[in-house]
């Protein structure tokens, strides 16, 4: 006898079959491995046989939501006096609100970060398009309440912070531009004391912490592989997830 697997879900008015991606959020100090985890698990998951097409896997950056300098704070920041660490640097209710958009399947355009100007780049924005996994990385992913509470996982990045020094001076002063003294005046002045501050504390919300980072295969396979389960008891129990419009029954 077959067993028809297709849940029958409550009818309720104005629904909305939508799939809901997997919202994955990555925190960890600077130059942890945060991007690097990201790609390793995008591209297990791309690779991966799925019982349906092509998975989409895509990440969005926390350091598209920098808010705006005003014209005195983007002096300051061209000296390296301005704290970017702190959370008050980021746009929250636009992280939200994108999101928000995000987990109801549809698409967003984020802004792309330029590190040499210290600004957001509205020209070339980044389209990103419905997507079964959603990877939010960021030093502040878990800061927010409203927005950590809308993860589906959590992840921290747990690398060394002698290891995350050595890999941020060659990045910054290769890649943005400064020259040692302002990184290092930087890092002992904001980054560093940011980190025990603001993101260190967050660790204790993490599903799962990866000690070093993108080289734990272990780590990153266990992820890969709850997220494959996640992903293909979806598809077979039906992947969509009904948004009551109405919400009667509140239930978000
Ligand atoms: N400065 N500093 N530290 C922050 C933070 O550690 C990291 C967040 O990804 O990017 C760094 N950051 C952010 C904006 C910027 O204009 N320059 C910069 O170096």
């Amino acid at each position: 006898m077959d067993v028809d697997n297709t849940l029958l879900l409550p009818n309720c008015e104005h629904k909305t079959d939508i799939k809901t991606p997997f919202l994955i959020g990555v925190a960890g100090g600077t130059a942890s491995g945060k991007s690097t985890v990201c790609k390793k698990i995008m591209e297990q998951l791309g690779q991966a046989d799925m019982d349906q097409a092509q998975r989409q896997v895509v990440t969005i950056g926390q350091d598209s939501f920098y808010r705006e300098l005003t014209t005195a704070e983007k002096a300051k920041a061209q000296k390296g006096l301005f704290n970017f660490d702190h959370p008050d640097a980021f746009n929250e209710n636009l992280m939200y609100d994108t999101l928000q958009e995000v987990l109801k399947g549809r698409i967003v355009k984020v802004p792309c970060y330029d590190y040499r100007s210290n600004s957001l780049d509205h020209e070339n924005k980044l389209t990103i398009y419905p997507a079964d996994v959603v990877l939010f990385e960021g030093i502040l992913v878990f800061y927010f309440p409203k927005i950590r509470d809308l993860f589906h996982m959590k992840l921290f990045v747990d690398t060394d912070s002698d290891t995350r020094l050595a890999r941020r001076v060659p990045r910054d002063i290769n890649e943005r531009g400064r020259d040692l003294d302002a990184v290092l005046t930087q890092y002992m002045t904001f980054v560093k004391p940011a980190f025990e501050e603001f993101c260190s504390p967050t660790k204790k919300f993490a599903d799962v912490i990866i000690p070093r980072g993108a080289d734990n295969t272990v780590a990153i396979d266990l992820i890969v592989q709850h997220i494959r389960d996640f992903l293909n008891n979806r598809s077979r129990y039906g992947s969509t997830t009904n948004i009551n419009h109405d919400n009667t029954n509140g239930i978000g």
